[in-house]
C-alpha cells in the first residue's frame, strides 16, 4: 500500500508540476490480478483498483491497517469501470456490470473480486474510510429493478446541470449516500459529460468539512483533462489522463476541464454527508 501525508496550502503554493503531481495525482491503479492501493493521511481515504483478469484477487488488510482484515474498521465503496465482474463477501457472490457499484460495510471479512471474460476484465475502483459502525452491504445499479440485496439509484439523485453554451452539461449520478444506501462517512457517485461540454464542478467550490477524489475515465489515449486544485485565490493544474486519480484536500478546489468530454467518479469522506454542504467559489473570485 502506497502511503501519502496531507499538505499544507502554505506549502503547496510554491510546489513545483512534479512535485503537485507526486503528492496528488494517482497514475496507475489497474495491473492485472494485483490491487492497488494509495492511503491518504487526508481523512484516511484509502483509493484503490483491482483489475482480476486470469485468476481471482483476494483484498487483504496489510502491514499498514494492523487489522485482521481490511473491512475491520472500514466500509468501502466500489463501482466498475471495467467489463463484468463478481464480488464474493462473506459467501456471497454478487456480478457488477459496467458502471454498477457496490457498498460493502464495515465487518465483512473475505472479499475476492474476479472478472466474466478475460478478454474485457473488470475494472474495481474503490474508495474506503474509516467506519463506526456496520451498514448494510448492497449492489448498486444506476438503473433497474429493485431486489433483494441491489439497490436502484433514484431518479432524484439523478441530477442534470450546467449547459452546452457554458461547456459543462453534465449528469452527476449519486451512487452512496443517505436515504439511498447507508454508509458511516463515505459518499460517492459519477459524473458523466455530454459530447461538447468539458468543464466538470464549474463554478467550482471547497468544502471544508469533506476531502474529495476523483478517478477520470472514458477519456481516448490522446485526451486530457486540466484538473484544477488549489485554494480559489492560489489555483494550479494537474494534467490528468485516462484512468488517473487525483487527491483533493478539504482547502483544496477541484474542477476540471477536458481536451473532450469524459467520466469521472467522486469520493468524499469527512465531517459530514451533505452532498449540497458546499462553499461555492463564484467564477470572478478565481485567480
Ligand atoms: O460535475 C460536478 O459538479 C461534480 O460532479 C461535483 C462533484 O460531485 C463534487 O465535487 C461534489 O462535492
Ligand atoms: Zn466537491
Amino acid at each position: 500500500m502506497e502511503l501519502r501525508t496531507a499538505s499544507s496550502p502554505k506549502d503547496v503554493k510554491h510546489y513545483t508540476t512534479q512535485r503537485l503531481r507526486e503528492e496528488f495525482l494517482i497514475p496507475r491503479l489497474f495491473f492485472a490480478d494485483e490491487i492497488k492501493l494509495v492511503y491518504s493521511h487526508i481523512d484516511r481515504i484509502i483509493t484503490g483498483g483491482v483489475m482480476p483478469v486470469k485468476k481471482a484477487v483476494a483484498l487483504t488488510a496489510g502491514e499498514e491497517l494492523r487489522a485482521a482484515h481490511f473491512l475491520e474498521r472500514r466500509e468501502m465503496g466500489i463501482i466498475n469501470i471495467g467489463g463484468t465482474g463478481k464480488i464474493l463477501a462473506d459467501g456471497r457472490e454478487y456480478t457488477v456490470g459496467h458502471k454498477e457499484g457496490m457498498y460493502l460495510g464495515m465487518g465483512i471479512q473475505d472479499i475476492t473480486f474476479s472478472s466474466t471474460d478475460c478478454e474485457n476484465p473488470a475494472k474495481f475502483y474503490l474508495n474506503s474510510a474509516p467506519a463506526h459502525t456496520s451498514y448494510p452491504t448492497v449492489l448498486i445499479r444506476p438503473q433497474g429493478e429493485p431486489e433483494e440485496g441491489v439497490v436502484i439509484v433514484k431518479e432524484e439523485n439523478k441530477v442534470e446541470l450546467g449547459s452546452l453554451e457554458d461547456s459543462n452539461h453534465r449528469t452527476i449520478c449519486k451512487y452512496i449516500l443517505p436515504g439511498q444506501v447507508e454508509s458511516c462517512q463515505l459518499v460517492m457517485g459519477m459524473t458523466s459529460l455530454e459530447p461538447g461540454s468539458v468543464w466538470n464542478t464549474m463554478p467550482c467550490h471547497t468544502h471544508d468539512r469533506r476531502m474529495e477524489v476523483y478517478l477520470y475515465f472514458e477519456m481516448p489515449e490522446d485526451a486530457f483533462v486540466m484538473h484544477y486544485m488549489g485554494e480559489p485565490e492560489e489555483t494550479r493544474h494537474i494534467v490528468v489522463r485516462n484512468e488517473q486519480a487525483v487527491i483533493s484536500p478539504s482547502w483544496s478546489i477541484h474542477s476540471g476541464s477536458g481536451s473532450r468530454n469524459y467520466t469521472f467518479i467522486w469520493g468524499m469522506v469527512g465531517e459530514n454527508q451533505d452532498f449540497d454542504d458546499m462553499d461555492a467559489v463564484a467564477n470572478q473570485e478565481l485567480m
